[in-house]
């Protein structure tokens, strides 16, 4: 038998799933979609909501760390699938541990959802073949947060994290798409360029400060997993000039619009 995360955290989850079913009116949903900073223009094409409320409406998720759209959920049906859009995430580096960073998933989970999409925006670690404003599949990760939602004998297979089915998916929907390795880290700093060099040397393509214990979250609860990446800077010490986060949302905004279509033709699949 193996010994789960505390049983709290999905007592949690189960009990928001049950408030977001009576909120929506809606039994069970089929895919979850996760929109990282700059997404929101991708979930704008997703389509219209039916059903939209701020995440505090819901048992154990806190106020967004920055006002705005995050911090909200729409309900919204892409392909004739019932969809959950999360506008934003907890991320690690908010301090609030590493539960309430993967609790959006397990409600997802907890509400029947089978199939996690998980976008972010990141920095771009091979200048040589990246633009600012490419989206890029997450072929797979470096956890290098030095967390993990799991606990105790919870011996997971990751072999495949990132769904090869899905990504081959997207990649027929438009196969201008490439793949990386996504590396995560705790942040909030971004990296020095000696990290940045780490980063590479290890394989990485692209690096954040979100995604991968989402992803460890939704293997464990038998969920496929797509990852999307939209590069929105190169990252430090590829380029001159220091990073801009401001410049680095707006790209992500003017990208993001054509990947709502993208996914919503990957999920009529
Ligand atoms: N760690 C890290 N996270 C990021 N998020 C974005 I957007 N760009 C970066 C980056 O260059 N490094």
């Amino acid at each position: 038998m193996s010994i789960s995360p505390s049983d709290d955290a999905f007592d949690l989850a189960r009990a928001a799933a049950d408030r977001l079913r009576a909120r929506t009116s809606v039994d069970s949903f089929d895919v979850a979609l996760v929109m990282g900073s700059g997404w929101v223009p991708a979930a704008d094409a997703l389509g219209d909501p039916a059903t939209e409320l701020p995440v505090t409406e819901l048992p154990g998720f806190a106020p967004p760390a920055v006002e705005g759209h995050a911090g909200r959920i729409r309900v919204v049906e892409v392909a004739g699938r019932r969809a959950l859009v999360f506008l934003g995430r907890t991320h690690l580096y908010e301090g609030r541990g590493v539960a309430p960073v993967v609790h959006g998933v397990r409600t997802a989970l907890a509400a029947g959802v089978g199939t996690v999409v998980l976008t972010n925006a990141a920095g771009g670690l091979r200048p040589e073949r990246q633009r600012v404003g490419d989206p890029v599949l997450i072929a797979d990760h470096l956890n290098l947060t030095g967390a993990n939602p799991l606990t105790g004998a919870t011996f997971l297979d990751m072999t495949e994290a990132y769904s090869p089915r899905l990504r081959a998916l997207a990649r027929e929907v438009d196969p201008t798409l490439g793949e990386g390795v996504y590396a995560a880290l705790r942040g909030p700093t971004y990296e020095t360029p000696a990290e940045i060099r780490m980063l590479r040397t290890l394989g990485a393509d692209l690096v954040g400060m979100s995604t991968v214990l989402e992803t460890i979250a939704a293997r464990q609860g038998g969920a496929e997993v797509l990852g999307i990446s939209l590069v929105t800077n190169i990252a430090a010490g590829l380029t001159d000039g220091p990073l801009d986060h401001e410049e680095v949302l707006a790209a992500g905004r003017d990208a993001a619009a054509r990947m709502g279509a993208l996914l919503a033709t990957v999920l009529s699949k």
